[in-house]
């Protein structure tokens, strides 16, 4: 049996650093949403061993997936529980979105594969208790298996609804370099985040009277100047996009990637195209994405 799923990239829109924890992951506070740019991913559960395919170089098609991980975490929770299974399938997966672009794109992945394999096995576990198992695989699986905008805190599991967001479009940019999640956290300088860990005030608070929250003048990041020393190719960009779109320009997650918000389709979708006529045959990669 095959089945088809869209599994979708996230981007923060804001996200503060609060903290460094004795165990070497640090303490978030972050609006995260999903976006409609996805992976295309195949499960076929009529497979007699446990399998992997996925068609972007820079991903491993072997044991080491992180979707391939959360099956094989999975049927082990399963055992655990008292219900020995069948454990074969197939996974395959079309990449679109950049790996190491700080889209959550491995951690969606797991997200979506722990989420068929539930609804396949006619729910085993209760939504917390797969976002327990997701946590086991990264900070990101949670808030993909909570499905909807969240405010993220603790180093990202414990998620709350957010608020009524305002839909908007976005021009996304992959600078062509991938970004490490671990040495972006690790090079963070304290006393250039420090100002801004006392001074959260994103405006949640705000009564909306029955409009979406508009985020443009809200997006911060504190990983960003961390993932710019490390990786000059992100400053670069966001510097050229800032001055092309006239648009305030923001690193998601640990980077690479940059973004920029738009209330209008037609706005975003001229801002993309002067950018990869710009671009044209340079390692840059643009899309125009939205959420809503
Ligand atoms: C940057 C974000 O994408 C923001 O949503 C996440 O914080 C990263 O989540 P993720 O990619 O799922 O991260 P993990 O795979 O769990 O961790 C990779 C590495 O990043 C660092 N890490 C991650 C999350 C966190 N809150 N603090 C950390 O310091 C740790 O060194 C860890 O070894
Ligand atoms: N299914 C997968 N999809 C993408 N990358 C994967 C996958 N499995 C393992 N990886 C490895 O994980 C690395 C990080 O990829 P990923 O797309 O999750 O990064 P990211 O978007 O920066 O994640 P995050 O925002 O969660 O830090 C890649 O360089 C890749 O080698």
């Amino acid at each position: 049996m095959r089945q088809k799923y869209k599994s979708f990239a996230k981007i923060n829109l804001f996200l503060y650093v609060t903290s460094r924890r004795k165990d070497g992951y640090h303490n978030l506070y972050s609006l995260m949403t999903q976006i409609d740019l996805c992976d295309d991913i195949c499960i076929d559960f009529s497979q007699r061993t446990m399998s992997i395919s996925c068609d972007h170089p820079g991903v491993p098609a072997d044991e080491s997936n992180i979707a391939f991980r959360a099956a094989r975490v999975f049927y082990h929770q399963l055992k655990m529980n008292g219900r020995e299974e069948k454990n074969g399938l197939s996974i395959e997966i079309v990449k679109k979105i950049p790996p190491g672009g700080g889209l959550g794109g491995g951690s969606s992945n797991a997200a979506t594969v722990l989420t068929a394999l539930n609804t396949h096995f006619k729910a085993p576990f209760s939504k917390k208790e797969l976002m327990k198992i997701g946590l086991s695989l990264g900070a990101d699986v949670p808030f993909f298996i909570f499905g909807r905008p969240a405010i993220a805190k603790g180093v990202g599991e414990k998620l709350e609804k957010a608020p009524n967001l305002k839909s908007c479009y976005i021009v996304l940019c992959d600078p062509g370099v991938a970004a490490s999640t671990a040495r972006v956290y690790k090079n963070i300088d304290f006393n250039l985040t420090s100002e801004q860990k006392y001074t959260i005030n994103p405006g949640l608070n705000v009564p909306l009277r029955g409009q979406g929250f508009d985020l443009r003048g809200r997006m911060h990041n504190d990983l960003e100047e961390s993932a710019c020393r490390l990786y000059p190719e992100i400053k670069e960009t966001k510097e050229e996009m800032e001055l092309l779109l006239q648009q305030r320009v923001c690193m998601t997650g640990s980077g690479s990637s940059l973004f920029a918000l738009f209330s209008e389709r037609t706005a975003a979708k001229k801002g993309c195209e002067m950018l990869l006529e710009k671009w044209a045959g340079s390692k840059r990669k643009v899309f125009l994405s939205s959420f809503n």
